[in-house]
Formats: structure tokens, C-alpha cells, sequence
């Protein structure tokens, strides 16, 4: 493992105190790099993205926010690659359009929001599927793709759901198992489409606190879409403002979290005000003021 350079930390936007708990090479950092040039979208012959530019640095966290119907979510799967698209997708600097998927897969794992799940089949092994891009064709998982799913499972409170089916799961506990199965591939960039939406304040947390362990520790990229600005806000250090599928604000949630961006794009009255950290924290005003 070579040692990290001044610059190899600086290329990654990261500081040395980041990476006391990371045992990183400038290898794995630039390996982790998302960036997307120019991409935009058609579904059914209609346009939902337009010309998205984006570069996450290895160990980063990017929120994607804005209103309904803006594009996120597709921009998300077309960073995961599953969608027809047009502009350049890259990871640590190779384009992913001609990559195996297999190799795509150890790069790039992505957890849908609300993704069809087979009712029979038992979160044990539905998280395993996580897996599938190590297991060798026509062989068969290893005990270690079994024990980081079982850790992943203990990490999420679904270790005594394991041989449950899926079918009787609650919404929060399927979607915590769709994260599940999104860590166990132990890819460099995590894409995850509202992981937090059927939560409960306790395990939204403890997801999103999950999450950021991992982003720091093994020097993750996450890329989230998340309908909470707040929240939002506090996990990312970046922001990108999608509306009518175009990027129309990004930088620091601080620079695209402003009264004026939220009442343009979402059409919503608010109060941005800052929490003790500096990071922006948004209220609805009632139009009235709220008095009874
Ligand atoms: N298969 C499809 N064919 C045509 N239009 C589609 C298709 N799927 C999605 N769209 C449209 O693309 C736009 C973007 O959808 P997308 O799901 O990416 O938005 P979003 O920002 O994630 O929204 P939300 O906040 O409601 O989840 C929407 O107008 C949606 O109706």
C-alpha cells in the first residue's frame, strides 16, 4: 500500500484528520472519484435530463435535492448506468459506459427507492445478492460473502429478520434491507435513491450515521437523493439543485439551501437559519403565520 501524498489528500478534498481512521491509498482515493459531464436523459422520447455536470471527490457526500418530478432519481440510475444516456459517467477517471458489469458493480452500487422485491425470498438472501459480482460464474458465495452479510444485517438491527420473506417485512425494515444488500457490495461509490423516506426518526439516523462511518472510514463516495433539506444539509458537503431536470444551483448547502433557490424551485415560503455547525436549516412559514 503506498502512502498518501499532500497532494493525493488535496485532489480528494480530503484532510489528514479525515483519514486517521482510513487505511486509504491514493490508489483507492482517485478510484472513488464520480464525475459526470453533460449527461442528459430521455424517457419516452421526452427529455428529464439536460446537460448535468458533477464531480464528487473520492470521501464526499452529494445531495441531490429538488422538487418532485425534477430528475433525481433518474440521474441516480443513470449513474448506475440504467439508463440510455447521453454524456460521459466516470469513475476514478474511466468511463463506466464500456465497463463490464461486474466491474461497474465493485465501483458503484446503487439502492433504489422503491425497488420490486421477491416476496418468498428471505432477507438473508436477498442481501447476499449484494455479492453476486464476487462470486465466480456457475460457483457458488464464500463463507466471507456470507459473514459481511451478516455483518451488514447485525449494522442495520435485520439480523433477526434474516430468514424472514421478505413479503412480511415492514416498509422501513424493506428498505433498510435494500440498503443492506447495497452494502454488502462494498462498492467505492454508493448511489442511494431516499434511503431514509419509510424510516423512523431512531433508524434514520442510524442509517445516515452508518452511511458517513463508511464514507470516512473506507473513504466512500455517496451520492443520495434525500426530500429533507435539513437533513440533507447536515450529512452532505455538497449540494446539486435539480429542477425541470437541469442542475440550477450546486456548492455547499450553505450556497444552494437559500430562501430564494427554495422558493423559486420548490415553490415554497421558508426561513433558512443556521445550526451550531454553520449548516443551513430550513423551515416552513405558514402563510398565515401560523396562528390559530
Ligand atoms: N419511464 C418514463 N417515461 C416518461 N417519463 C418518465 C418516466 N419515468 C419518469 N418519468 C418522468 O421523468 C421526470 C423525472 O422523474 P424522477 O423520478 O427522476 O423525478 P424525481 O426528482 O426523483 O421525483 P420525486 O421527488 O417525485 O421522486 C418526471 O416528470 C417523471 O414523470
Amino acid at each position: 500500500m503506498s502512502p498518501l501524498t499532500p497532494t493525493d489528500l488535496t485532489a480528494a478534498n480530503l484532510t489528514a484528520a479525515d483519514l486517521t481512521a482510513a487505511n486509504l491509498t491514493a490508489a483507492d482515493l482517485t478510484a472513488a472519484n464520480l464525475t459526470a459531464k453533460d449527461l442528459s436523459v430521455a424517457l419516452d422520447r421526452a427529455p428529464v435530463l439536460t446537460g448535468v455536470d458533477l464531480a464528487v471527490p473520492a470521501g464526499r457526500w452529494l445531495a441531490v435535492v429538488g422538487p418532485n418530478g425534477a430528475g433525481k432519481s433518474t440521474l441516480l440510475r443513470a449513474l448506475a448506468g440504467l439508463l440510455p444516456h447521453d454524456g460521459e459517467i466516470a469513475v476514478g477517471g474511466t468511463a463506466v459506459r464500456h465497463m463490464q458489469p461486474r466491474r461497474r458493480a465493485r465501483l458503484m452500487a446503487y439502492a433504489p427507492q422503491n425497488p420490486a422485491l421477491p416476496a418468498e425470498m428471505s432477507v438473508f438472501d436477498y442481501t447476499l445478492l449484494g455479492r453476486t459480482p464476487y462470486i465466480p460464474y456457475l460457483g457458488r458465495e464464500s463463507r466471507r460473502d456470507r459473514d459481511i452479510t451478516g455483518s451488514v444485517l447485525e449494522r442495520l438491527d435485520l439480523a433477526s429478520f434474516a430468514g424472514r420473506s421478505l413479503g412480511r417485512l415492514s416498509g422501513g425494515e424493506r428498505q433498510r434491507v435494500v440498503l443492506a444488500r447495497a452494502l454488502v457490495q462494498r462498492a467505492r461509490v454508493l448511489l442511494l435513491d431516499e434511503p431514509t423516506t419509510a424510516l423512523d426518526l431512531g433508524h434514520q439516523q442510524q442509517v445516515l450515521e452508518l452511511v458517513d462511518r463508511l464514507r470516512l472510514a473506507d473513504g466512500l463516495t455517496v451520492v443520495t437523493t434525500l426530500h429533507d433539506l435539513t437533513v440533507a444539509a447536515s450529512y452532505a458537503d455538497a449540494m446539486l439543485l435539480l429542477s425541470a431536470g437541469r442542475a440550477v444551483a450546486s456548492g455547499t448547502p450553505a450556497e444552494v439551501l437559500t430562501e430564494a433557490h427554495i422558493g423559486t424551485h420548490f415553490h415554497a415560503r421558508v426561513a433558512v437559519t443556521t445550526d451550531g455547525g454553520g449548516r443551513p436549516v430550513v423551515t416552513l412559514l405558514r402563510p398565515s403565520g401560523g396562528d390559530r
